[in-house]
């Protein structure tokens, strides 16, 4: 993989040409070209005419003028939403991969799905409307749920709990003695007496890790605390929106007697509540839930584990961690033949940005393990996406600047809680993707992997080892499982107006025509086949949604005009902004990526004359946006292990000709006819046919006129942040005068530099200041060979300048190359 992304960017190294922006008199790199300010027929360029020299500046005067009053905010926070009232065909969302799980596949198939609030238990049927009043009535529901059968939790059992099974576990009792032969290697003089004080000590060792890890899920807590987080939710949010339809096909998974493996998408630590509550309201069994261990804290730590939260290390190195990781794999495997289902996190954390993380294959490589080893016959794979209007959490800005995480402790716990009750947060919803089997998915990718791993072999290169298989395997397997989900998540209300006023109205516009913009981003993603979760008329959506959002983020005044909404410009507005925004990427990242890449191969006479379309090739497209998703690896999972760039360069396209972006032509047509055909010929004919046909480098129209101008420029401001940040990150090295910084201390000067940038107004996009986006650019670097990235005692340093100075040659060619994605064009 290194190797393909260097011998890539090589390639592009060696046919670029450096743009008109190096380095100044100062030896300083200009770090952006700025935008022009052409204004457009229909206000899709947002563009502020009182600034100098036509640059684009974002810093409002404090305003504070928004219309919501506190009685206003009640009425909302006691208006239940129309939601579930609506009995309609939906998209069934959350379908399983067509090539990877064949059998389960069912198309996009619409289902009558009747929402369902769960905070409205009498709606629900769950149990009928008493004298005693709700209070009382809730009890009952809770008191009479289904009593679930935990048999294998630590210290419940006796003799035969899990850790016994866990102790004696064959690789746990192997890894024991290693750790206690490598920790007496140096002592060799004692002999075996010594060894065997290290045996008791490693086995004390064990069992304290098996004390922190082990889960204690009782049912009477879940049932008492069931009940208090239904009250809670109840004062926090309108409502908690399930489909049905989803909750009996979890029951069917599991109700099959393999074990279920939940793994939802991290927003918020309400994730693992809510899915708890909707199963148990469902007399579904609920799952063992991997938590970090910043979460043991004071008396929640014993209240999450009662309720089945086993701890574990944030970062474990497998190979220095080998007695806990050993510990852990036979902890979850064995909770696993015993009848529980497991529920983990597969990004790690909760996201920052409100887009999905990439995923980390640990935990699934334990499950994945269990299945190869037969501990497990097969398991069901549950992805889950938690929505929220808005999160408890309140937003992560402090971080994204740069500040340190606030650590997790039961006061700051309390606290957020009382800040919650008295704030609302409109819609919760919870969706459950159709399951399907660990042993589907499994085999299907492991197919891709040993399929690469002949043309590997075929094309006389180094193939990979077993062991190298079988990672790429479970990291696909992760990567397919959250791209899917992230695909199939609802969209909010508060997502779908930031989006909006984040893209297309920065200046602000009137409430009427954002309701306009909402219908037709609602049919978008109608056609795109994207659920919603919100119901309702366009405009009476906007005013739920900005009425959580609030005046911090968010202007709404009365004008002469009518009414007028404006996002707040400030660093901190915009990030938060962002954060709910970011939840529609999903659906429009590989059009921002691909209008990125036109808007870099159409030349500049192309934006000031009056020609009327532009040829661009395809060649050069797909090379473009090859590179654009390797350097944003980091921050996305853009493509299925399983689909191919073509065909998502191909998607495109077409739907690019049906917006009139690109002008439809006969011969393109032709070529695609070609083209498919010499696909076939390729997995059909031997090698000698193969190299015998010569492809033919397609032209594509890019119209000009103003509506697919500013479609496209839509489309490219999605990502454009994104961009934005990656460029400050690689021009940040050119200004470097020692050779290697921590990784640190860059971080701060990177941060610096952006706030400056953006005060000057040479930086677009507030949001693009992200210190995650930071951290992955230097990781993209690294792949890249751009960047050194040593670590010692915990402290990661960068280097730019290794001895024959070509790596710094590579960051000069790197930053130009980013520039010229984020360069604005006259
Ligand atoms: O987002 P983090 O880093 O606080 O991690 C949240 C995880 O749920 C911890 O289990």
């Amino acid at each position: 993989m290194v190797e393909a992304l260097s011998t890539g960017f090589q390639n592009l190294y060696n046919k670029y040409t450096r743009s008109e922006n190096g380095p100044q008199d100062d030896g300083r790199c200009e770090i952006y070209i700025v935008p022009p300010n052409k204004k457009s027929a229909n206000t899709v360029v947002l563009v502020d005419n009182n600034t100098p020299q036509g640059f684009q500046r974002y810093r409002p005067k404090a305003r504070r003028s928004f219309e919501f009053d506190v009685k206003q905010l009640c009425i909302s926070k006691h208006l239940k939403w129309q939601i579930m009232r609506q009995s309609r065909l939906r998209t069934s969302t959350g379908q399983c991969c067509p090539i990877c799980i064949p059998n389960m596949a069912n198309g996009n198939e619409r289902v009558v799905s009747n929402l369902r609030n769960l905070l409205d238990i009498y709606n629900i049927k769950a149990v009928k409307k008493s004298m005693f009043g709700c209070f009382v009535d809730d009890l009952k529901f809770f008191y009479q749920l289904k009593s679930q059968e935990y048999k294998y939790i630590y210290d419940e059992v006796g003799t035969h709990d899990i850790a016994q099974y866990v102790l004696e576990d064959e690789v746990v009792v192997k890894a024991i003695s290693t750790v206690a032969r490598n920790a007496c290697a140096d002592d060799l003089t004692d002999g075996d007496s010594r060894f065997d004080e290290e045996m008791k000590t490693q086995q004390a060792n064990t069992r304290c890790i098996l004390t922190v890890i082990s889960a204690n899920a009782k049912n009477w807590v879940y049932k008492v605390i069931g009940w208090f987080t239904y009250r809670m939710v109840s004062l926090l949010a309108t409502s908690l929106v399930v489909q049905p339809a989803q909750i009996e096909r979890v029951r069917e998974a599991e109700q099959s007697g393999l074990p279920v493996i939940y793994l939802p998408l991290h927003k918020s630590h309400m994730d693992y509540i809510l899915l708890g509550l909707v199963l148990m309201m469902n007399n579904i069994k609920p799952p063992l839930v991997a938590a970090g261990e910043n979460l043991r804290v004071f008396f929640i730590s014993k209240l999450l584990s009662f309720l089945g939260a086993f701890y574990i290390k944030r970062q474990v190195d497998t190979k220095k961690d080998q007695l806990y990781w050993s510990v852990l794999s036979s902890y979850i495997k064995n909770s696993m033949k015993n009848g529980h289902h497991i529920e983990f996190f597969l990004e790690g954390a909760r996201t920052r940005s409100g887009k999905c993380c990439v995923p980390k294959a640990g935990l699934l490589s334990i499950i994945v393990d269990a299945y190869r080893e037969k501990v497990i016959e097969d398991a069901w794979i549950i992805p889950v996406s938690m929505n929220y209007d808005r999160i408890l959490e309140g937003n992560f800005v402090r971080e994204q600047l740069g500040q340190p995480k606030k650590k997790e402790t039961f006061f700051v716990a309390i606290w957020t809680f009382i800040k919650a009750i008295c704030s609302h947060y409109g819609i919760m919803r919870v969706d459950f993707n159709k399951p399907y089997r660990l042993r589907d998915l499994y085999e299907s990718i492991d197919k891709l992997t040993q399929l690469e791993n002949e043309s590997l072999s075929k094309n006389g290169m180094e193939v990979m080892s077993p062991t190298i298989c079988y990672k790429n395997t479970v990291d696909r397997m992760a990567k397919h499982i959250v791209y899917d989900c992230w695909k199939s998540t609802p969209i909010m209300s508060t997502h779908a107006v930031c989006f909006i006023l984040l893209n297309k109205y920065r200046n602000g516009t009137t409430l009427e025509q954002l309701a306009k913009d909402l219908s037709i981003l609602r049919d978008k993603l109608s056609q795109g086949d994207r659920d919603v979760g919100f119901s309702g008329k366009s405009i009476e959506v906007i005013k739920h949604a900005l009425d959580l959002l609030g005046p911090k983020l968010v202007v709404y005044e009365n004008t002469d005009n009518g009414h007028f909404v404006k996002p707040i410009l400030d660093v901190s507005a915009l990030i938060e902004l962002s954060y709910y925004a970011n939840n529609l990427i999903s659906h429009f990242m590989h059009k921002s990526i691909v209008a990125l890449t036109i808007f870099k191969l159409v030349s500049q006479e192309f934006w000031n004359t009056s020609i009327t379309e532009k040829k661009i090739s395809r060649k050069e497209l797909v090379e473009d946006v090859l590179f654009l998703f390797n350097l944003l690896q980091f921050d996305f999972v853009f493509i299925k292990p399983c689909d191919s760039l073509d065909n998502i360069v191909e998607g495109v396209i077409r739907s690019f000709e049906e917006e009139d972006i690109i002008l439809i032509d006969n011969m393109l047509e032709e070529e695609r006819r070609s083209r498919n055909m010499a696909k076939h010929l390729d997995y059909d004919s031997d090698d000698d046919y193969q190299q015998s046909y010569v492809e033919v480098d397609t032209q594509y129209r890019v119209n000009t006129n103003v509506s697919s101008l500013n479609n496209l420029k839509f489309y490219r401001s999605v990502m454009m942040p994104y961009l934005e940040c990656m460029a400050e990150s690689a021009g940040s090295f050119l200004a470097l005068s020692e050779s290697s910084v921590t990784e640190r201390e860059h971080i701060q000067t990177i941060l610096n530099q952006m706030h400056e940038n953006l005060e000057e107004g040479i930086l677009s996009y507030g949001e693009s200041i992200s210190v995650d986006t930071i951290k992955h650019s230097f990781l993209a670097f690294e792949k890249f060979n751009c960047l050194q990235i040593t670590t010692k005692d915990n402290i990661k340093t960068l280097c730019v300048n290794n001895q024959s100075s070509e790596l710094n040659e590579g960051m000069q060619v790197m930053s130009e190359y980013i520039e010229e994605f984020v360069k604005q064009i006259n």
